[in-house]
């Protein structure tokens, strides 16, 4: 069986590609990925020798394009679609799976001109536009937040280590990815407080404000393990027993698996505010706190159990296995 997956330009749709290739690797079949030459496909993916194929096009988004910028997108997306339809059949390929993003738009339109089986995942609660135009046509959609409520795919080391907590004894700050000033601002807020409460700091700054925050930390004579990114992020979940952090998907689904209860600070300038619902669908489960509802100093003294079980039970296993083995399957029966 041929799958081409395609999709990508930041992280977060990457690493998501990342686990689903893997898991189809494993079910033997042949992987073939169509990505883009801007943002950070290449650097992913080029090297990547578990695909059978790779092809990097000059594709880039045209939502947020006006006028005659738009229109020349919109005709080098027709001409990428076109290419990506001749590589689906010159390489035999059964289906296309998508991760979102814009270099996701060739191959997705590519399926549709080929009639050839498309599959969608979106990471979030609330969908991106190309996967809100194409999911239409998509075969099989699959989304944590919506019915049925795919798991999703996370690092299963996120997973190893889970544990209950029960008292606030470590705490972990994160911005995801980037690192956010809001979350870095509540954390020097409180750090008094917990330094008080003698509650050890784990702080994810990003780049951009780490200096800023070590220095804050210095200056108040608090000790912090302060960092900036750490590739090993669930060696420092497992740690911790309560999150202040961001409310991207990949970040949310992580704290779930390690059961790791957290108070979720919502980017508000995200796509169609879909961190707040990304929080939202834990919070309405009663598995987190969300920010300004509560603030940290009320959450300090807290028994920390009742969420922690409630995460636990939530928690996504065999997230991209599932997923490759749907598709796989409904493939098979078609
Ligand atoms: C500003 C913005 O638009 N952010 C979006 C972006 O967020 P962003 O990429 O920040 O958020 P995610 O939480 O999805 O992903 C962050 C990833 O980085 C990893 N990590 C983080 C810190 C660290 O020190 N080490 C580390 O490895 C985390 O483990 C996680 O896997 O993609 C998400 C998924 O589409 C969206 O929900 C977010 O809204």
């Amino acid at each position: 069986m041929n799958i081409l997956l395609t999709g990508g330009g930041t992280g977060g749709h990457l690493a998501i590609a990342k686990s689903l290739n893997s898991a189809f690797v494993k079910q033997g079949v042949k992987t073939f990925y169509i990505g883009s030459t801007y943002g950070q496909d290449r650097e992913w993916f080029e090297s990547d020798k578990s695909f059978s194929q790779k092809w990097f096009f000059e594709s880039r988004g045209v939502i947020n394009q006006k006028g005659v910028k738009k229109l020349s997108s919109l005709w080098n997306i027709s001409h990428l679609a076109l290419k990506s339809k001749e590589i689906i059949k010159n390489y035999n390929i059964d289906a296309v799976v998508s991760v979102g993003g814009y270099s996701a738009a060739p191959a997705s339109f590519g399926a549709l001109l080929s009639s050839t089986p498309l599959f969608i995942h979106e990471q979030n609660a609330r969908f991106g536009k190309l996967n809100t135009l194409l999911s239409p046509f998509a075969k099989r959609v699959f989304c944590s937040f919506t019915p049925p409520f795919d798991p999703y795919p996370v690092n299963p080391e996120f997973l190893h280590t889970r544990r209950v907590r029960t008292k606030l004894k470590t705490i972990i700050f994160l911005g995801g990815s980037q690192g956010a000033k809001q979350i870095n601002d509540i954390a020097l807020q409180n750090a008094p407080l917990l330094a008080s409460k003698k509650i050890s700091i784990i702080h994810q700054t990003g780049k951009q404000d780490y200096r800023r925050v070590k220095n804050a930390y210095e200056k108040m004579g608090i000790e912090a393990e302060v960092f900036a990114f750490d590739k090993n992020l669930a060696h420092k979940m497992a740690q911790a027993d309560f999150a202040v952090s961001r409310a991207g998907a990949s970040t949310l689904w992580e704290l779930c698996a390690n059961a790791l209860p957290a108070l979720f600070v919502p980017y508000p300038y995200a796509a169609g505010n879909h961190q707040y619902y990304n929080a939202k669908y834990l919070v309405n489960r009663g598995a987190a706190f969300l920010y300004p509802d509560h603030a940290l100093e009320e959450i300090i003294e807290a028994d920390l159990s009742p969420l922690s079980q409630k995460l636990f039970s939530l928690a996504p296993l065999e997230g991209a296995t599932t997923i490759a083995q749907t598709i796989v399957q409904s493939l098979k029966t078609t």
